[in-house]
């Protein structure tokens, strides 16, 4: 019996007998016991997006393959020329751990009921993820009660969990208890460059040295499925102390629409990792960083939203020390309503950086 999902019939389910080798289905599919996440295009408003421009956060990067009940693998679905396996790598060569989170969730969503969301999650990352072998993803069904479901997730390659995730999902409830912050007043994206086109702007210095024009035409060159637009980007080359905070407005590259909300908290989980722990670095610009890397990564999902329209990304570091630094973010839909609130530790090995000017 083929599944539907807001109305588009999704591909035959696998059958109860198939083998989970022949059981090769995307998260686009369901098997009997398990519900869709992700249903890239979904009735409702249309967004002003090129419906065309399918994101890839969707179609590849959290588009798992399902192995077996509960066990998924990212293997056939990621697939990148660059890396042959996984979509975009950090140039720190440990997998980026937004990809880890997403994934992680996208796996655990897949073993809960149709009618209950996410609303929150918390990982740590025990191991660096290995860009040149696939992730497999281990859900373990830990309580399924009458309004809420807890679910523990463990990424694992070489035979070791890389990433531990627990998250939790509630069906939808109403409470005369509400309240949140107000969204912080800034300029709106279509007043703002993209990181491309500041970076291109950066590059066309005069005064540039080879050293910052080889960093940033690699970070041109990445294929981050992110777009971004910074508020108030420090000049990149200016070495002053900066307060450990950060704006900027973030959105998937390309399209996704309504789709369920499942599929936009797993984008979400993508996104929050991107740019955040750098936050706790802004004061510290006489240091250079030998090592860096997230430990952990807490989401709160509050309100419905769209991954692949712009939101403002929250940043800001209240505490860094012991080589350790607390990032905290809040994710606003354009409407001021608070969609995401996340937080992450994160270890810091640096050295004191030779002081150079930019010439
Ligand atoms: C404008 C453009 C902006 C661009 C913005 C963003 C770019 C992209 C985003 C970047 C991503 C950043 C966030 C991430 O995604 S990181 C990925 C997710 N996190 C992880 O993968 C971490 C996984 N966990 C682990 O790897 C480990 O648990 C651990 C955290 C490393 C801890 O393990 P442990 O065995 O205890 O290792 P440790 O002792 O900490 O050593 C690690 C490493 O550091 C070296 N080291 C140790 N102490 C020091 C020291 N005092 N000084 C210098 N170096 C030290 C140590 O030798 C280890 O190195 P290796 O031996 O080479 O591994």
């Amino acid at each position: 019996m083929a599944a539907s999902s807001g109305g588009k019939k999704l591909l035959p389910e696998p059958s109860k007998g198939t083998s989970a080798a022949s059981a090769h289905s995307s998260i686009l599919r369901k098997s009997s016991s398990e519900k869709p996440v992700t249903e890239a295009t979904g009735s409702g408003s249309k967004s002003s997006r090129n419906e065309d421009l399918h994101s890839v956060l969707v179609t590849s990067v959290l588009n798992l393959e399902r192995l077996d009940l509960d066990l998924y693998s990212n293997e056939h679905s990621n697939r990148c020329t660059f890396t042959g396996t996984h979509h975009w790598v950090p140039r720190s060569r440990m997998l980026f751990g937004g990809q880890i989170v997403g994934q992680a969730l996208v796996a655990a969503a897949m073993s809960v009921s149709e009618n209950i969301y996410a609303h929150s999650l918390h990982c740590y990352f025990v191991r660096a993820g290995d860009p040149k072998v696939p992730v497999l993803y281990q859900v373990d069904r830990i309580r399924d009660g009458k309004s809420f479901s807890v679910r523990s997730v463990k990424a694992i390659q070489h035979g070791n969990p890389i990433l531990i995730c627990q998250s939790s999902f509630q069906r939808k409830m109403e409470s005369p208890i509400h309240h949140q912050f107000t969204m912080p007043v800034v300029p709106s994206p279509n007043e703002l460059l993209t990181q491309e086109e500041l970076i291109q702007k950066y590059l066309r210095d005069p005064a540039l040295t080879e050293k910052y024009k080889v960093g940033l035409t690699k970070l041109l060159a990445e294929e981050v499925p992110i777009e971004i637009k910074p508020i108030n980007p420090p000049e990149y080359y200016r070495r002053v102390a900066l307060e450990s905070k950060q704006h900027f407005w973030v959105r998937a590259r390309g399209y996704i629409g309504e789709g369920n909300m499942k599929l936009h908290c797993c984008v979400a989980a993508y996104i929050s990792d991107y740019s955040f722990l750098r936050t706790a670095l802004l004061p510290h610009f006489q240091y250079k960083v030998k090592f860096m890397a997230s430990l952990d990564h807490s989401m709160w999902f509050h309100a419905p939203f769209r991954s692949d329209e712009w939101m403002l990304y929250e940043c800001e570091s209240p505490w860094a020390g012991s080589c350790r630094g607390l990032v905290q973010g809040r994710l606003w839909k354009q409407d001021g309503v608070l969609a995401v609130s996340c937080a992450q530790e994160g270890v810091f090995y640096v050295k004191p950086s030779a002081a150079e000017s930019k010439l």
